[in-house]
């Protein structure tokens, strides 16, 4: 276990859904998805966590919410069916934004992840955070956002993100681009950076998730990119690379049958 326990026990809010497991045999794996369609699509191809996600307006547009209505209903289906549901996760847009929908998610949803791009204060970063948990339903359990290009976002750097997320209680963070402009999460933070990332959210006891046009190359060589396993995403999201053309296209079944082969292959990896 993770040496340091986080600051801040977690509110009842952020209960998980599932439990966070301290250490995975394959990373989980994350798929953005513009609508029913693209969802259905995903689920044939064992993807954990559905994140709903509008890609022809930035990095965390929100859909509408008569969308994410639909997969709520979707997903009692998907399980009575037996299958095996994915768990549902709404982008809320950034700040503002966020606070103002965070009331419409639906319950049946497990995570909710508001962008912090205009806040480059610890204060206003946490009031966006009380302003949307006071709103969102009781289950759904909100992700902390830190952005690897966080002067485009005007928000805090990333480690100071992850700083303040385990001091307020955070369970789980995503390191994401604000741009999508094609250069990715690692370029822009550099491996020692990235690393030290993870050191930091083992050591805090936060799952985290790799995203911002990662690449299958990535996938492949992140254990020579992080060495020690426990630092290491514990998730991978995924848009762009997972698309036929740009992010803003749609899945690629062919991408989506070799993301799931390559992370099918990362098991093993950690020791629990
Ligand atoms: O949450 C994950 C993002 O949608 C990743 O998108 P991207 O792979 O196009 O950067």
């Amino acid at each position: 276990m993770p040496p340091n326990a986080p600051l801040n026990a977690p509110s009842s809010r952020l209960r998980d859904p599932v439990k966070t497991p301290p250490a995975i045999a394959k990373p989980q794996w994350l798929v953005s998805v513009r609508d029913l369609v693209e969802a259905t699509r995903a689920v044939e191809f064992d993807v954990d966590i559905l994140d709903l996600k509008e890609p022809d307006r930035g990095a965390l547009a929100p859909v509408g919410v008569q969308i994410w209505q639909q997969l709520a209903r979707q997903t009692a289906c998907w399980s009575t069916a037996g299958k095996d549901a994915p768990m549902l996760s709404a982008a809320l847009g950034e700040s503002d934004q966020a606070v103002g929908l965070a009331d419409q998610v639906p319950p049946q949803f497990a995570f909710a992840k508001a962008g912090p791009s205009g806040c480059n204060k610890p204060d206003q970063i946490r009031g966006m955070w009380e302003a949307v948990e006071k709103r969102i339903p009781d289950p759904v359990e909100l992700v902390a956002v830190a952005y690897a290009d966080h002067r485009s976002a005007d928000c805090l750097p990333a480690e100071a993100i992850l700083d303040l997320a385990a001091r307020h209680g955070f369970r789980r963070i995503l390191l994401d681009t604000f741009e999508k402009n094609g250069r990715s999460s690692i370029d822009l933070m550099t491996a020692q950076r990235l690393s030290n990332f993870g050191r930091q959210a083992y050591r805090r006891q936060l799952w985290w998730s790799l995203a911002g046009s990662i690449t299958l190359g990535h996938v492949s060589g992140i254990a020579e990119l992080i060495p020690p396993p426990e630092f290491r995403p514990n998730c991978f999201a995924v848009r762009g690379a997972v698309c036929d053309g740009d992010r803003t296209g749609t899945l690629s079944p062919d991408k989506m049958r070799q993301w799931m082969r390559v992370l099918g292959e990362c098991a093993g990896d950690v020791q629990p």
